[in-house]
């Protein structure tokens, strides 16, 4: 191409680019000095709940609202308003009224699902020298404002970006900002006198934040954690196989993010190097976290059940073992009984189905319906599964006040029931879960592998999305029973320590129910079994005992409960520094 001799025009106002410069270099538009900058700050925003009660500067808060009011908007109707409350008075009303919908919601809920209700921490209202509640003017018919008349909540969205953006640069001034939503819209909206066809979003509290918390709280807790981008990114089309609706998050509650962080910073402040004491240090921070510092003792929850399955001779020793252990648990002799009174643990057996009808002494939750051997037919009925988790919920909840509870079973036959729960759970190979238990020979491993490999087959696919299922096909009832006592205990707060590979993939069969649970759990030990360290690896923990136990009863999460004991001793004991 020849020049042009023709000057180009340069246009006195915006874009001076030529078209030739952008297409000589399309990514010239870059910010390369700031980009990395609002990243970061991308990353650290959190939810904050804790203020100090210092005033935020008339120049600092017109720099996050001239933010707010940068947004994107629906065809640049900027319909939001923010309504500055300084006033402590309405600060405080807006205060009761969270309280009092607190209140009403939990009214609605099983008692259990409102106690956890009402310990959220929701003193951010309170506490903030600032609230903004945020305002969408919606009284622009939607057909008048471009891109609206399709999607008329457009301006609800622009509302939130703009609160994104206050938060965004709230951050960047070092601001915390949490944004609360437990409100009747209409209460909030007659509080603040907002005229018909104004709506609210919420109520953002604003202020110099009393927590820096360098990850979410609940991410921290274990609560539940960020997906990978590859989970939300999609290409092109919705995938065809996408097998439903992901399974809802879970209910349950996870100790707060101020909780965790209190319990790091107490661990912080002793004489010694902070996480001197590693995986012990830990679990006592989980433990701590709990609220459940002061604990001095706890209980052995030993569930026992024979297995259909164990007549195919996948065990080396016969069905009545089960029945021997658990009678010498209830009389205090058996190895899992005698640790858990060395470690200071009551201890309490389930009945969850032992062969030769029920057992005395023992807190009864057999199952009622068919029982089947799993690679002919499924381990129980659905309904029995229920049943079995309500009774362990219960028992759980009401041994969460005692202490640690800690997890056992007995069950001849039950390490080929938990390797093809495993398996199940985990979409993991027969020959990666199955393995000696209590001390097979070659032969019975092999019928071992053969019972995993044709329950799955009999089963199908799909159980790790739905894990009652999977409790019906492949578990077993102390399993079962064990995961609903976990359930109960870490609803009711307790820190709860399980034992080798079956009471693991219990909890892991628990922890796909309700995810919340995961914060309360403390592995007791890696044992010995074939399959264990891959279902602790599923679970996130790290064991704090690995002495190549193959001892089942609970015998592993007795001695790891009286080192966690030591460990909260140590904790309660050493000095503070500065
Ligand atoms: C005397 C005795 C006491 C036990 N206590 C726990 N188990 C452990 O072994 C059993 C599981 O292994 P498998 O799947 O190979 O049958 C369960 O009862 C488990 O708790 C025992 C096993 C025996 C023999
Ligand atoms: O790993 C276990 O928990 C185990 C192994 C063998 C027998 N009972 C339990």
């Amino acid at each position: 191409m020849t020049a042009s001799p023709w000057p180009r025009p340069v246009p006195l106002v915006g874009d001076a680019t030529s078209a030739a410069e952008r297409a000589g270099d399309p990514a010239a538009w870059a910010m390369p000095e700031h980009a990395g900058g609002l990243y970061a700050v991308v990353g650290a925003r959190r939810d904050v709940r804790r203020y100090r009660p210092d005033p935020v500067p008339a120049d600092v808060l017109e720099r996050v609202l001239a933010a707010g009011h940068a947004a994107p908007s629906v065809g640049h109707s900027q319909p939001w308003r923010f309504l500055v409350v300084r006033d402590p008075a309405t600060r405080d009303r807006a205060a009761v009224l969270t309280d009092r919908e607190r209140l009403r919601q939990a009214a609605q809920l099983e008692p259990d699902a409102a106690r956890r209700l009402l310990d959220l921490q929701l003193e951010g209202v309170r506490e903030a020298p600032l609230g903004i509640v945020v305002c969408c003017d919606r009284r622009t018919p939607a057909a008048g404002v471009l891109g609206r008349a399709t999607f008329p909540d457009a301006d609800l969205w622009s509302c939130a970006a703009a609160i994104q953006n206050l938060w965004l640069a709230a951050r960047a001034e070092g601001l915390g900002m949490g944004w609360v939503t437990l409100f009747r819209p209409d209460e909030l909206a007659g509080l603040v006198g907002l005229p018909d066809g104004v709506v609210t979003l919420g109520w953002l509290c604003l202020g110099w934040p009393d927590e820096r918390p360098p990850a979410p709280g609940l991410e921290r807790a274990g609560w539940s954690r960020r997906l990978p981008l590859s989970a939300v990114v999609v290409e092109d089309r919705w995938p065809a196989d996408d097998g439903g609706p992901p399974a809802p998050p879970s209910h349950l509650r996870a100790p707060g993010r101020a909780a965790v962080v209190g319990a790091r910073d107490q661990a912080d402040r002793l004489l010694t190097p902070p996480g001197s004491l590693g995986v012990l240090d830990r679990a006592v921070d989980r433990v701590v976290a709990l609220g459940r510092g002061d604990a001095t003792g706890g209980t052995l929850v030993l569930a026992a059940a024979d297995h259909p399955a164990a007549a195919l001779g996948v065990s080396a020793y016969e069905a009545r073992v089960t029945r021997d252990v658990a009678r010498a648990a209830l009389a205090g002799v058996s190895v899992g009984a005698t640790a858990a009174a060395a470690a200071g643990l009551a201890t309490v057996v389930v009945d969850a189905g032992v062969a030769g009808g029920p057992l005395d002494g023992a807190v009864d939750a057999r199952p009622a319906g068919p029982r089947g051997d799993l690679a002919g037919a499924a381990a129980m009925v659905p309904d029995d599964v229920d049943r079995l988790l309500t009774a362990g919920r219960v028992l759980g909840r009401d041994r969460a006040d005692a202490g640690l509870v800690a997890l056992g079973e007995a069950g001849v036959g039950n390490t080929t029931v938990a390797a093809a729960l495993a398996a199940g759970l985990l979409g993991a190979d027969a020959a990666d879960v199955t393995g000696l238990g209590a001390g097979a020979d070659s032969a019975v491993l092999e019928r071992k592998r053969a019972v995993v490999t044709a329950a799955l087959a009999r089963a199908g696919r799909g159980l790790d999305r739905d894990p009652a299922r999977a409790l019906a096909e492949l578990g077993g009832p102390e399993l079962t029973v064990l995961a609903g006592v976990l359930l109960g205990a870490a609803e009711a707060g307790a820190a709860v320590v399980l034992d080798g590979f079956a009471v693991s993939v219990a909890a892991l069969a628990a922890v796909l129910l309700e995810p919340g649970a995961q914060a309360a759990l403390v592995a007791g030990q890696r044992s010995r079994e074939r399959g264990h360290d891959l279902v602790l690896q599923a679970l996130g923990l790290e064991p704090l005992l690995d002495l190549r136990l193959r001892a089942g009863e609970g015998a592993g999460a007795a001695l790891a409960a009286g080192l966690l004991l030591d460990g909260l001793r140590i904790r309660r004991g050493t000095t503070r520094v500065g």
